[in-house]
């Protein structure tokens, strides 16, 4: 079984993500999580802030020369920008008067930086928090609500990848279905196509639509506006078994969507054709099974995203999430401010124009410590050769009704 947790602000000294139950003998270093991290700042709509993060690593459990021990894995991801925001976000009290000063910069937005915010954000968790913690700057609820938190999911994730790659050969894939309101039809995305993908600002690989994708940002980013979108994430190579029918929380499909659902923008899941078998008829909405020449049992389509009664049943686990638009819009929306209790236009800081892309590589690792999670349940195993010769007699007990017998 595998848990995970992380902790840190957006504009702290750093992140940290600790993941418990990772097998001995998984090959992982600094540079694994480094590469991981760099795909996250990838994408068109970004805004200044990916410019300058460096997301430097620093693991400080868990590995040793390469390698896990079994013990728990913790990373560190530190703040570019902390020199910045030591005052601010200082732990341990500061005079008052070092909050009316800037730094001995001049500059004027540093003085800003520090006063309360006090007019919240439409769509962001600035009031609720405020109001649910007793808080009157809504920064004490921002700075953890803020997505800079997927960071330390994906750091997470990196060790995921790597138990289902190196005990199960399961690779996953994502790529952009839909940004803003512009949608892809290109085919499922495969592993082989990763760089590619990386390699496109929009993620996707059809350039007339992504030419169309990026025209649509740069329209909205013009008039002071935000877009969402969906991500697709596949993953291949699931063996069948992962997840149970018996009881409500073993279910794989209820564990996935409620891993994406806690994703920040992240307001719907859907797995395999989930909202389009909704209005098709039965005869057409399953994914029927045959016998090919060899006896070996097999689907005709993938309705289902490889999961039914909340098993996987060898089919590509496939999940399509939709991502709000960001909530900080430049052409300010309405609000009140709680400080005068005035009509005002929300606070407004350096945003995102769209996290659709990220939000796509995030999806892949939220996935990964889910699919990771399951096998480890159903394999057991201290260590990676254990976990490989566990699934090895897994998939060799595999014929129906042997245990009946
Ligand atoms: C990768 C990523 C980047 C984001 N960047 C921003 C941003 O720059 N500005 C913003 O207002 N929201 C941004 N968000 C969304 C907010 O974090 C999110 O809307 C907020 O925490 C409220 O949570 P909820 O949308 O899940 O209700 C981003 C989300 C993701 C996944
Ligand atoms: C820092 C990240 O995303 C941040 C997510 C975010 C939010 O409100 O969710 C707001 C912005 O923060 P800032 O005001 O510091 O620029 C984004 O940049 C990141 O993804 O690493």
């Amino acid at each position: 079984m595998l848990r995970w947790i992380t902790a840190g602000e957006s504009h702290g000294p750093a992140l940290v993500g600790i993941v418990d139950g990772v097998p001995a003998g998984l090959s992982l270093e600094t540079a694994d999580f480094e590469r991981a991290l760099a795909r996250r700042r990838l994408g068109a709509g970004r805004g200044a802030r990916q410019k300058f993060e460096t997301d430097r690593v620093e693991i400080t459990g868990g590995i040793r020369h390469g390698k896990t021990t079994g013990a728990p894995v913790a990373v560190l991801i530190h703040n570019s920008e902390w020199p910045k925001w030591q005052t601010v976000m200082s732990a341990d009290p500061v005079p008052p008067a070092a909050l009316q000063r800037d730094a001995g910069t001049g500059d004027e937005r540093e003085i800003a930086r520090n006063r309360p915010l006090t007019r919240p954000r439409p769509g962001h968790a600035d009031l609720p928090g405020a109001v649910k913690y007793e808080q009157a700057d809504a920064r004490n609820i921002l700075e953890r609500a803020s997505a800079r938190e997927t960071a330390a999911r994906v750091a997470l994730g990196t060790v995921a990848k790597a138990i289902l790659e190196q005990a199960a050969q399961i690779r996953i894939v994502s790529q952009v279905r839909q940004l803003g309101s512009v949608r892809s039809l290109a085919p499922l995305a495969t592993p082989e196509q990763t760089a590619a993908l990386d390699a496109s600002d929009v993620r996707c690989l059809d350039e007339e639509t992504a030419t169309r994708m990026r025209a649509e940002l740069s329209a909205l980013h013009k008039s002071g506006d935000t877009c969402g979108g969906v991500v697709e994430v596949v993953a291949y190579g699931v063996p069948i078994g992962l997840g149970s029918h018996t009881q409500h929380d073993r279910r794989l499909d209820a564990a996935i969507a409620g891993a994406m659902m806690s994703v920040q923008a992240f307001k719907a899941v859907e797995i395999g054709d989930g909202w389009a078998v909704a209005g098709l008829p039965g005869s057409q909405a399953h994914d029927e099974i045959v016998k090919d020449e060899d006896g070996k049992i097999l689907r005709l389509s993938n309705h289902a995203g490889g999961i039914e009664g909340g098993i996987s049943n060898g089919q590509p686990v496939l999940v399509r999430c939709a991502v709000k638009p960001i909530s900080t819009v430049p052409r300010a929306l309405r609000t009140v401010d709680w400080a005068t209790g005035e009509a005002a236009k929300a606070n407004h800081q350096r945003s995102d124009v769209s996290a659709v892309v990220p939000a796509a590589v995030i999806s892949e690792s939220v996935l990964a410590l889910v699919l990771a999670d399951f096998l480890l349940q159903r394999t057991g195993g201290d260590t990676l050769s254990q976990v490989r010769q566990n699934l090895s007699l897994l998939s060799a007990a595999k014929e129906i009704g042997s245990n009946d017998k």
